[in-house]
């Protein structure tokens, strides 16, 4: 007798997402649809899918649930009928929060700091960035301890671990706390390490690409440098620093490549991530690289603005690359006597002009286009700082 085969559908399933967010009083409309699309970006880097988008207008969010308790009933509903795997929140959850909200919908609920320190674990590939994301994960669980605790009994392997007199939160808190000491020692002698690697690289002239995440940076350094950077649609490709030696027209320098930067970056990621920005303070010229096709690309700006204040690097000496000119799209603007104005790329690069002093421009890396002009302004830039710097010697490497 013939036998008959059942075929069966081996491929991981792709878990579903549902989105939540409040939209309050100080943000527009446009920014609340931009931070939302933002997350399903991450979600969709992170491998899920996005099904369903809730959102609430209030005047902040709710203290007990974040949203109120009519809309986490439509959300439970949802959630059941569609078998959807989890709800992710488009801000970082209080612990309580947290509790509250699982217990009333009982499914798996991440937040955006969840979220960022998922995708940052799976792109870690170094010993620093690897450590920054263990010690930001566990300073993320320490408060959020009281659902974990039978986790991580589980992983010291359970019986026998607890110290005299201890309950078993308390002995997770001791290890936790531990483990965090001890990451820091680490990151402390890995920062060491790499100061005095950088020494090591002697005096040369040091350029840093910093942009919001997604813009190009590793494009940019690949078309530079012609070094095989992972390129990828995909945010936060790049966690790690990558330094690369660059010669243009016999004047070498260094280039390197950081960390994307994001709005609402989970507080203990920049607390974690700040040595990677080392290479950023420590730079003689920065490359601030937008992305003019994105809608919300000025925002973009001034987040980057504002973590390099943060870390006084605003006053270097910057070049601003706007990339990705070959898929800008006029922005189209309704004005207080309702007229529509559309903003060409000419005009948008003119009134950028009139207002900013520092060197910018407007190119393609994907095209190559404009890229002499950006490589004859970067020359002139670092060349002139080289030659200050050695006086008598002007092509010495
Ligand atoms: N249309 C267009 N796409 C570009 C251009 N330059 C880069 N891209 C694309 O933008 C995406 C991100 O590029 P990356 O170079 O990885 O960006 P990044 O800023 O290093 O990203 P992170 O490491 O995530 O911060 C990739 O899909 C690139 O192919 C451009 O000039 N035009």
């Amino acid at each position: 007798m013939a036998k008959r085969f059942k075929l069966i559908d081996t491929a991981p399933k792709q878990e579903t997402a549902i989105l939540v967010s409040v939209v309050t009083p100080d943000i527009t409309d446009q920014i609340a649809q931009d931070y939302l699309t933002e997350l399903e970006f991450l979600v969709r880097t992170a491998g899920a899918q996005t099904v369903k988008v809730f959102t609430q207008k209030l005047p902040k969010p709710e203290h007990a649930t974040f949203v109120g308790k009519g809309k986490l009933d439509e959300i439970r509903e949802y959630a059941e009928a569609e078998e959807v795997d989890m709800i992710i929140f488009d801000d970082e959850l209080t612990p309580s929060q947290l509790r509250n909200i699982e217990r009333e919908l009982k499914r798996k609920i991440l937040d955006r700091s969840n979220l960022i320190l998922d995708i940052f674990a799976k792109h870690a590939k170094t010993a620093q960035a690897k450590t920054q994301v263990e010690l930001a994960q566990l300073q993320y669980l320490y408060p959020r301890l009281t659902r974990m605790w039978t986790h991580l009994e589980r992983q010291r392997g359970g019986i026998g671990m607890r110290g005299p007199g201890e309950t078993q939160i308390e002995t997770d808190r001791r290890i936790i706390l531990d483990k965090i000491a001890l990451l820091k020692e680490k990151l402390k002698a890995i920062d060491k390490q790499n100061a005095t690697q950088r020494k090591n690289r002697g005096e040369l002239i040091r350029v840093a690409l910093v942009g919001y995440t997604n813009v190009g940076k590793s494009t940019i350094l690949n078309m530079l440098s012609k070094a095989d950077v992972y390129i990828e649609n995909k945010l936060f490709a790049t966690l790690d620093t990558t330094v690369r030696k660059v010669v243009i027209d016999n004047l070498p320098f260094l280039l390197s490549d950081t960390v994307g930067f994001i709005r609402k970056l989970p507080h203990h990621l920049v607390e974690s991530f700040k040595s990677t920005l080392d290479e950023v303070r420590e730079a003689d010229v920065l490359i601030h690289v937008v992305d003019i096709s994105h809608p919300s690309f000025e925002d973009h700006i001034r987040a980057v603005n504002e973590t390099l204040k943060d870390i006084n690097a605003l006053d270097k000496p910057t070049i601003t690359v706007f990339n990705k000119i070959d898929a800008y799209k006029p922005a189209v603007e309704v004005d207080d006597n309702g007229e529509e104005r559309t903003t060409t790329l000419e005009g948008f690069q003119k009134s950028w002009m009139a207002k900013n002093s520092s060197p910018a421009i407007f190119l393609s890396a994907t095209n190559k286009t404009n890229i002499d002009e950006f490589r004859d302004t970067l020359y002139e830039i670092v060349s002139k700082m080289h030659n200050a710097r050695y006086p008598y010697n002007n092509l010495l490497y």
